[in-house]
């Protein structure tokens, strides 16, 4: 664990008692292949136009920065007049020098707190992402249909399975097969033929889970959707991640909930500030973030009942010298 972590700031928000129906169970290891993933030092900066990203970025511990000023070619400036951003361009660093490999076989929980480059890692592995500097070599495809992935809202359930398989590399004919046990997994029922923009969000991040799984890909990455479903849902998604492991893919499952991250994983990453502060077993990091986590409530609690205090005595000063006058 590095500095950085006790330095965090208060900017803090999880679910970490959210223990919910799976706590207490844990996932089991199997014997381990060789490496499908390697991550090398690897650095994500996104540029920023306009102040407002950059200050909440900046809240949460992240390295900004102003970045050198793009020169546009006169002509182009004169076209693009009225879409130009307003604003300083400058640099958010989201992910800062990670490096890992891993196997196949393993299922890999992210945690960390909002903002901590968690989904930006993800995006990277599965290439939606250029590396800034160094480099992501993977063996397999990954498929990334987490709750960010953008399938079409305006189109329906159907279609989205349509679409949703053929960027996953299935053949009409494989996703013809597979159609009724995506519904039948996802438990959208008529909803399938409804436009996926009137669906509840438990909904449609089930239908990205059963998506994204259907054809057993290589590498599985999940963010966040396990969180909206009930227990039925989460049961069927812990046999589905383990039939991918089975078959010798990988798994990489990011979540603010501890215990589903224990439930379905092997090994856990913690990003904290776009670092990997700590990589290993499942419980030795679970049980560091859990401690890591409790201490900055209790000083999140304890700095705002120091402010209440301050206001009270403030108050009380000012009533004493507004009766001496
Ligand atoms: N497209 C983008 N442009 C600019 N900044 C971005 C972009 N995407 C992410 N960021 C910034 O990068 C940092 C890391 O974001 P990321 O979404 O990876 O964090 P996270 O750990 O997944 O957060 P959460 O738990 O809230 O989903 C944040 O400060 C975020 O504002």
């Amino acid at each position: 664990m590095t500095d950085d972590v006790a330095e965090a700031d208060a900017h803090l928000d999880f679910d970490l008692e959210d223990e919910s129906d799976d706590a207490g169970e844990h996932a089991e290891s199997i014997p381990l292949g060789d490496p499908c993933l390697v991550v090398d030092d690897l650095h994500i900066v996104f540029r920023v136009f306009g102040g407002k990203k950059r200050e909440s970025a900046k809240k949460q511990g992240l390295h900004v920065q102003d970045a050198t000023p793009v020169r546009r070619n006169p002509v182009k400036r004169l076209l693009g007049a009225g879409r130009q951003h307003v604003g300083a361009v400058s640099e958010v660093h989201a992910v800062r020098g990670v490096s890992f490999t891993a196997r196949h076989g393993e299922s890999i929980g992210i945690v960390g707190i909002n903002g901590s480059g968690k989904s930006t890692l993800l995006r990277a592995i599965t290439g939606l992402i250029p590396p800034h500097t160094g480099s992501v070599y993977v063996d397999g495809e990954p498929a990334l249909l987490g709750v960010n992935a953008a399938l079409m809202p305006q189109m329906t359930g159907a279609k989205n399975i349509e679409i949703g398989g053929l960027a996953l590399g299935m053949t009409p004919r494989q996703i013809d097969e597979k159609f009724d046990e995506v519904v039948e997994f996802a438990d959208i029922g008529d909803f399938v033929d409804m436009p996926m923009r009137t669906y509840s969000s438990g909904m449609a991040a089930r239908l990205r889970f059963a998506i994204s799984s259907a054809a057993v890909p290589d590498i599985l990455m999940v963010d966040e959707a396990l969180a909206t479903g009930d227990a039925a849902f989460k049961a069927r998604s812990k046999a589905r991640i383990e039939e991918v492991r089975e078959q010798a893919g990988t798994v990489f499952l990011v979540s603010h909930s501890i215990s589903t991250i224990e439930a379905m994983c092997t090994r856990v990453l913690w990003m904290h500030q776009g670092q990997l502060v700590m990589d290993g077993p499942v419980e030795e990091v679970t049980e560091a973030y859990r401690a890591f986590v409790r201490a900055h409530r209790q000083a999140r609690s304890s700095a705002r009942a120091g402010g209440r205090r301050q206001n009270r005595q403030d108050g009380q000063s000012r009533q004493d010298r507004q009766r001496r006058s």
